[in-house]
């Protein structure tokens, strides 16, 4: 329940169907989704709500009201046999310290981390079975995601087959390389088409073509670090992406293990700086513990596993010119 005037209420419901006719204005006429379907959905069900405690408020015309009101993909639903899980974020160096003696405690001594660039795309699941690629999937959120295996082919370093005929599932980012980025909004600009806000837009909009043919045009690219249930001789995160690596799969060679926060603060240090510099985007840096064992005995709590913190930079200055073109249209 939300303690908004009705007066207050009825400003906030205008402008959430605003917003929500121009995304999904974007995703059904353009099939070009300009938002995540986390912020959507997010918007969704507060519109919902709000219409909920102010029945007064709501009109046939509220996209509440639509039957096909949700972004419903065309694509064929994936159930995630082990969830795709979201990630507690922190701002600050001394929320990373408290995040570092959490563990401490729990465990009971200290622990190495992973350290790794959050790579500023979408998450994608990748099976293979005897080596050879079956399924790509989206995360959807987090349990049910989207087939896009048609659209993953024509993505050019994920792996079709392994050297090894392995029934595995790995996961990573999906993203959009700035200069790619940069190239397809001028087309699209040029066409007259709608550009889009940002690379992890461009990717998400990219990935979830229905047509294929329009992915394999776009140049995506994915940076893997998850390798779900690795077999045991696997012991530790960092270790587990070098595997990755040797199978084939595109991983960021930037992670690196840590034994203390100080090397981690070091690290943090190095990517503020080189941020801008870097090919990709990101938003962030994540730190994991790397003993998977370890990860294991701390569990995750509903949506968020208890060894693993994102520290996000702080935003960036966008290019706010893009931004303004999209509101404004
Ligand atoms: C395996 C875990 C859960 C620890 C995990 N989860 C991640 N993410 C979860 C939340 N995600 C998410 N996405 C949309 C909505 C909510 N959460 C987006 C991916 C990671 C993302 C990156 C990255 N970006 O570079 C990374 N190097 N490691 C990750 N590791």
């Amino acid at each position: 329940m939300t303690n908004l005037s009705l007066e207050e209420a009825k400003t906030k419901v205008k402008s959430l169907r605003n917003q929500l006719n121009k995304w999904a204005d974007a995703y059904y006429a353009k099939d070009a989704p300009v938002v995540e379907d986390a912020t959507y959905d997010k918007s969704y069900q507060e519109l919902e709500k709000l219409e909920a405690q102010f029945p007064e408020l709501v009109s046939s015309d509220s996209i509440t009201q639509r039957v096909g009101g949700e972004i419903k993909s065309n694509f064929s639903k994936v159930e995630h046999e082990v969830p795709m899980l979201s990630m507690g974020d922190v701002f600050s160096k001394t929320e990373l310290k408290e995040f570092d003696e959490r563990i401490q405690k729990a465990v009971g001594h200290r622990v190495a981390y992973n350290a790794e660039l959050k790579i500023d795309g979408l998450s994608l699941s990748l099976e293979y079975e005897d080596g050879r690629l079956v399924r790509a999937s989206t995360r959807g959120n987090g349990s049910v995601g989207e087939d896009v295996t048609a659209n993953a082919r024509f993505i050019k370093d994920i792996p079709q087959t392994l050297p090894e005929p392995l029934t595995i599932e790995v996961r990573g980012e999906c993203y959009m390389g700035k200069e790619s980025f940069a190239k397809l909004n001028t087309e699209r600009d040029a066409e007259g088409k709608q550009v889009f806000a940002n690379p992890r837009n461009a990717a998400a909009g990219s990935l979830r073509q229905l047509d294929a043919k329009v992915t394999k045009k776009r140049d995506l690219s994915t940076f893997i670090y998850t390798w779900v249930n690795p077999p045991e001789q696997i012991t530790g995160q960092h270790q587990a992406i070098k595997a990755m690596d040797k199978l084939g799969f595109h991983t960021n060679q930037t992670g690196h293990r840590f034994e203390s926060m100080d090397e981690v603060f070091k690290f943090i240090d190095e990517y503020t700086e080189k941020r801008d510099s870097l090919s990709y985007g990101i938003d962030g840096i994540v730190l994991k513990v790397d003993d998977l064992s370890l990860q294991n005995k701390l569990g995750n709590t509903v949506k968020v596993p208890r060894w693993e913190i994102a520290y996000k930079f702080p935003p960036e200055e966008q290019e706010t010119i893009v931004r303004d073109i999209l509101w404004t249209v």
